[in-house]
């Protein structure tokens, strides 16, 4: 059974990758969908021209990823693509949002780290030639940032993980591309500890095209995707410059 596999499946980029790999690749039995919500994945099978199974669960929850084990076990599907979209963020300063919630920013690193982790280690013995890894990174992997401290550095972990990954996969010819974007208009930002910043929003870029560019660069074995103009100038600048003066930036 030849499957595809994204999590963060009930709303913004998640959902889109859903949507296009649906429509995109053909040769697929089944789509597996995993987030909370379980009635979002199940309307999304109206948009989806493959059965889709839904795992509804928290993917940070030992036991949900026991059983998503245990599912693979009984089944053994060739899984053709892994998507992990989950992931949250929240900003302000660490000192601030450990006053409102010191659960906040340990629970974004075991979401946005840890369980992307678990997710990959458990999908790698069932990933065969020509199998693709998309991680959700961000362009905010590219340098600290003072007010989104947690947020960056665990898309900094993802990025980095994502690039050694797809090294120790390359003789396995199963390929990792990392999407590194800027803001993208989903419901990431509508949660009470997550707002966006008034300078990002002429940047906010379409969901639907930042999935696009990310299955093309999939497609041809790209390690990043990186969505747009700005952001692919805030790649080299980020390269370029002295990480004080960035880190000094961001801050501002
Ligand atoms: N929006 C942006 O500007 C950008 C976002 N990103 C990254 O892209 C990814 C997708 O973000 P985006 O689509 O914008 O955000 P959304 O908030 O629209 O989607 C997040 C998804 O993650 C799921 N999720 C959250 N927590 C859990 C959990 N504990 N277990 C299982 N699923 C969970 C949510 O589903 P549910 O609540 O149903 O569980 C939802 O489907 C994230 O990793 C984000 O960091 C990268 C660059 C820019
Ligand atoms: C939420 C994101 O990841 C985005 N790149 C941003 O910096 O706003």
């Amino acid at each position: 059974m030849k499957i595809a596999i994204v999590t963060g499946a009930s709303s913004g980029m998640g959902r889109e990758f859903v949507k296009q790999i649906s429509r995109l690749y053909t040769g697929l039995d089944e789509i597996w969908v995993i987030a909370r919500r379980r009635e979002r994945l199940t309307q999304l099978q109206e948009e989806s021209m493959y059965p889709l199974r839904t795992l509804d669960g928290d993917i940070t929850d030992p036991k949900f990823l026991e059983e998503f084990a245990y599912l693979l076990q009984a089944t053994s599907p060739d899984v053709r693509m892994l998507v992990n979209a989950a992931g949250v963020g929240s900003n302000g300063t660490i000192a601030d949002l450990a006053e409102i919630n010191d659960r906040l920013q340990p629970e974004m690193v075991r979401l946005n780290c840890e369980a992307l982790l678990e997710m990959t280690q458990k999908v790698l013995p069932y990933l065969s030639e020509k199998s693709r890894i998309i991680n959700l990174a961000s362009g905010a992997a590219f340098c600290p940032q003072p007010g989104f401290a947690v947020y960056a550095a665990t898309k900094s972990f993802v990025l980095s993980f994502s690039r050694a990954l797809g090294r120790e996969l390359k003789k396995k010819k199963i390929y990792v591309t990392a999407v590194c974007s800027g803001p993208v208009a989903t419901e990431f930002f509508a949660s009470d500890t997550m707002k966006i910043v008034a300078w990002k929003k002429p940047f906010l870029a379409d969901p639907n095209a930042v999935v696009r560019k990310a299955l093309i660069d999939s497609g041809k074995r790209k390690k990043l995707s990186v969505y747009g103009g700005s952001m692919k100038l805030v790649r080299i600048l980020t390269k370029i410059l002295p990480i004080d003066f960035l880190v000094w930036i961001m801050g501002i």
